[in-house]
């Protein structure tokens, strides 16, 4: 199936039903009261991490979801249903942003989590609310306020332990095959990997971790160059990068150039993502003599001023790759268990959050200053008002 990992879609929450301006008729019964209904609430939508999805396909096809609408309230004080909550159901790591504010919403990081992501509308109020000592037949009912609605971005994250840095045909995608089962494309020219892929990582029985490849960088991706740096996006959950090498490129380019370009890359994109932890892996060491290998990895380290972890593989005849993978398995066991719930305190503000509440102050104000003119001249209210027999 096609990888999908952005989308846009709108979401409409549905509005609140309208209260009910309506009098009690019965036999016997002159002068019957107030017997007006409220309106429901308008239900809300909202989207749910499901393990069972990992694409964001279905919503490049259906771009439109909309929740119920509440009810209207009806006569007998009848309260209207409210609407049903609409649910939509996104891969585990996909991330939530307001398509026009690039608010971030929230993280969807763990399977059932559930997010609001627009607020279905308040429901109307009617006229039996408006009874008082003073006004014994109020004609007063309140409109159902408009539910949310928002133009929302959905991205997804891969939720990889380990992810692969490097340009193209450095041999990230060798690498992931010779740790792990995963069988992404091979070939010896540039942009072979076009979307990311993940394999699972198995050093010891019964301990794993996960490592995501993604297709190469190159020099003013984040200017759009080459595929671009839309893919680094991925690595954002990673908790280490190892940024591959290729020691002995085939076009006769200077590593040290390429592996200064990938990281100014990186800078470029994202600081945090910059600062995570990094190891640099040369690769295709097979290319070389082994004293020559030691005296040129010395050089590149040296001029690219480097103090962190080195290693040498031979990712094509996996020389190297499994001790890697034991100690990357050691390094994440190492790190303190990261905490993906997203905080409760961390309320996502909601457009219409004010509004909602205007409405309902406004509509408290209404109520205590209620003129007690019985038989008043309708013109008079900004309300709507429905006889009803
Ligand atoms: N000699 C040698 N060749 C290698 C090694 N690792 C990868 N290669 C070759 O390098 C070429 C590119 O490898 P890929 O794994 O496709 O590189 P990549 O980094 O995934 O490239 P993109 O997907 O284009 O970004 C292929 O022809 C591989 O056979 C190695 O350790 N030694
Ligand atoms: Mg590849």
């Amino acid at each position: 199936m096609k990888f999908v990992d952005e989308a846009v879609i709108r979401v409409e929450a549905g509005d609140g039903g309208s209260g009910c301006v309506s009098f009690r008729r019965e036999k016997y019964v002159p002068d019957g009261g107030p017997d007006g209904g409220d309106g429901g609430d308008g239900g809300s939508v909202f989207l749910q991490a499901d393990e069972n999805f990992n694409t964001l396909i279905e919503f490049r096809f259906e771009r439109f979801h909309m929740a119920e609408r509440g009810e209207n309230g009806r006569g007998r004080d009848c309260t209207g249903h409210s609407g049903k909550d609409l649910i939509l159901r996104v891969p585990v790591g996909t991330r939530a942003v307001d398509h026009d504010t690039e608010e971030v919403l929230g993280d969807l990081t763990t399977h059932g989590q559930k997010l609001l992501v627009a607020k279905g509308g308040f429901h109307g109020l009617g006229n039996t609310r408006f009874k008082s000592s003073t006004n014994r037949a109020p004609r007063q009912k309140t409109l159902g306020t408009p539910g949310e609605v928002r133009s929302l971005k959905l991205e997804l994250l891969l939720l990889a332990d380990v992810g692969l840095l490097g340009m193209p045909n450095a041999g990230k995608s060798t690498f992931i095959r010779a740790v792990s089962r995963a069988t992404p494309k091979v070939a010896d020219y540039p942009f072979t990997t076009l979307v990311p892929n993940l394999g699972v990582v198995n050093p010891r029985p019964g301990q794993s971790f996960v490592i995501a490849d993604i297709p190469g960088l190159i020099e003013g991706a984040a200017d759009g160059a080459g595929l671009g740096i839309r893919f680094l996006k991925h690595l954002e959950r990673c908790r280490i990068l190892l940024h591959i090498i290729d020691i002995e490129p085939i076009d006769g380019t200077d590593p040290v150039e390429s592996a200064r370009a990938i990281v100014g890359e990186l800078e470029k994109y994202s600081p945090k993502l910059a600062g995570k932890p990094r190891w640099l892996v040369f690769n295709k060491t097979d290319l070389l003599l082994e004293e020559e290998l030691q005296a040129k990895v010395d050089r590149i380290v040296k001029e690219m001023n480097w103090e962190g972890d080195v290693y040498t593989v031979s990712a094509y005849n996996r020389h190297g790759t499994s001790e890697l993978a034991l100690k990357l398995l050691d390094y994440i066991a190492s790190l303190p268990p990261e905490d993906n719930k997203v905080d409760p305190d961390s309320e996502v503000e909601f457009k219409w959050d004010n509004y909602h509440q205007a409405n309902i102050d406004s509509l408290n104000e209404d109520y205590v200053d209620e003129d007690d003119d019985d038989d008043f001249d309708d013109d008079d209210y900004d309300v709507e008002v429905i006889y009803q027999r």
